[in-house]
C-alpha cells in the first residue's frame, strides 16, 4: 500500500477520476460513499501567518504534506508554529498568506467536517457539568452520530469505567483521552491532534501510542504534534520539524535518527533546532 501512496499520494488532488463512486461530489468537498484513500491527504502551502501586532510571522512559507497510512509527528521547539499550524488547518484562524488544506478543500468547504476530521487542540470544551458520555452523546446527537459509537469511542480512549463522572472530576490526562474520543467520533479519516500525550500517564501514552499506530495502519492520515520525543519516535512514521514558523526538516523517523534507532530523535532535534 505504501509503494501506491507514495506514488500517488501528494500530486492526486479530490476530483480526480478515481474509482470513488461519486467523483463529481468529491470535488465539491463533499464526502464521497468511499473516500479513496490517495485523497486524505493535509496538504500545507507557502502557509504564513501573521498575528495582528505580532513582531514575526508565527508561521513563515511552510509547505509540508502528511500523507495517509502514516502517523507524522510534528515537532518543533516552544513556539515554533505547531498550533497555529493546526488552527490554520481547521479554519480557525485565517492566514495572511499561502494554503492549508485537507482532502484538497480548505476545512470551512468541507461537508459534514466531523466525519472528514478528528482534531483534539485543547483538552477543555467539555462543560464539567457534564460526564463523559453525556458530552460525547451531546456531541454525536448534534452530528447524527449513533450512541453506539459513543460506548465505542469511550472504550478506544480508555474512559469506559469513567464514563458516567462528571468532567470536572476529571485529571489533565482524562480530559485528553475525553478529547480524543471526542476527536474519533465521526470516524474520520484525517485526525489532527495537538499534544495529545501531554498529562497521560504510561500506560496512557502506551495506548496513545498502539491506537495512532492502528488508525494510521487503517489507512487514516495523523498528524500530531509533541514535544515527547521519545514518543514520537516510537510513534511516527514521519517527522515535520519546524522553528520559528519555518519548516527544518521533513523526513522519515529512521532518515532522522539513522542507524542509532529511537533513542537518537532527542538529540538529532536539539542539533536540527540550535538547541532552542
Ligand atoms: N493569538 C495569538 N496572538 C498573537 N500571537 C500569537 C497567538 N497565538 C500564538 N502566537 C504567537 O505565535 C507564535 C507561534 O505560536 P504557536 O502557539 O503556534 O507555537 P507552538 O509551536 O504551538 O508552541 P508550543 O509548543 O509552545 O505550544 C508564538 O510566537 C506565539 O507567541
Amino acid at each position: 500500500m505504501s509503494t501506491y501512496l507514495e506514488a500517488y499520494g501528494h500530486r492526486l488532488r479530490p476530483g480526480y477520476p478515481l474509482s470513488s463512486p461519486s467523483p463529481a461530489t468529491f470535488g465539491d468537498c463533499a464526502r464521497p460513499a468511499r473516500l479513496p484513500s490517495v485523497c486524505r491527504v493535509i496538504e500545507v502551502r507557502d502557509l504564513t501567518k501573521t498575528y495582528p501586532g505580532g513582531s514575526r510571522e508565527a508561521v513563515a512559507g511552510l509547505s509540508f504534506t502528511a500523507r495517509p497510512g502514516r502517523v507524522t509527528g510534528f515537532l518543533g521547539p516552544n513556539g515554533a508554529g505547531k498550533t497555529t499550524t493546526l488552527r490554520l488547518l481547521l479554519g480557525l484562524t485565517r492566514p495572511t498568506a499561502g494554503e492549508a488544506l485537507i482532502d484538497g478543500c480548505p476545512y470551512a468547504r468541507l461537508k459534514e467536517p466531523l466525519r472528514r476530521v478528528g482534531a483534539l487542540l485543547e483538552s477543555g470544551g467539555a462543560h464539567p457539568g457534564r460526564s463523559a458520555r453525556d458530552h460525547l452523546r451531546w456531541l454525536a446527537r448534534t452530528h447524527g452520530i449513533s450512541a453506539a459509537r459513543v460506548a465505542q469511542v469511550l472504550r478506544l480512549a480508555g474512559l469506559a469505567e469513567v464514563a458516567d463522572r462528571r468532567v470536572a472530576g476529571f485529571s489533565l490526562g482524562m480530559r485528553q483521552r475525553l478529547g480524543l474520543a471526542a476527536a474519533l467520533l465521526g470516524d474520520p479519516p484525517v485526525l489532527l491532534l495537538d499534544e495529545p500525550g501531554n498529562g497521560l500517564d504510561a500506560a496512557g501514552l502506551r495506548s496513545l501510542r498502539e491506537t495512532l499506530r492502528k488508525l494510521a495502519a487503517e489507512g487514516r492520515t495523523v498528524l500530531v504534534s509533541s514535544h515527547l520525543m521519545a514518543e514520537m519516535a516510537l510513534t511516527a512514521d514521519q517527522l515535520v520539524v519546524i522553528a520559528r514558523g519555518r519548516l527544518l526538516a521533513d523526513a522519515s523517523v529512521r532518515e532522522f535518527t539513522g542507524a542509532k534507532g529511537p533513542g537518537a530523535l532527542e538529540e538529532a532535534f536539539l542539533r536540527l533546532t540550535g538547541g532552542e
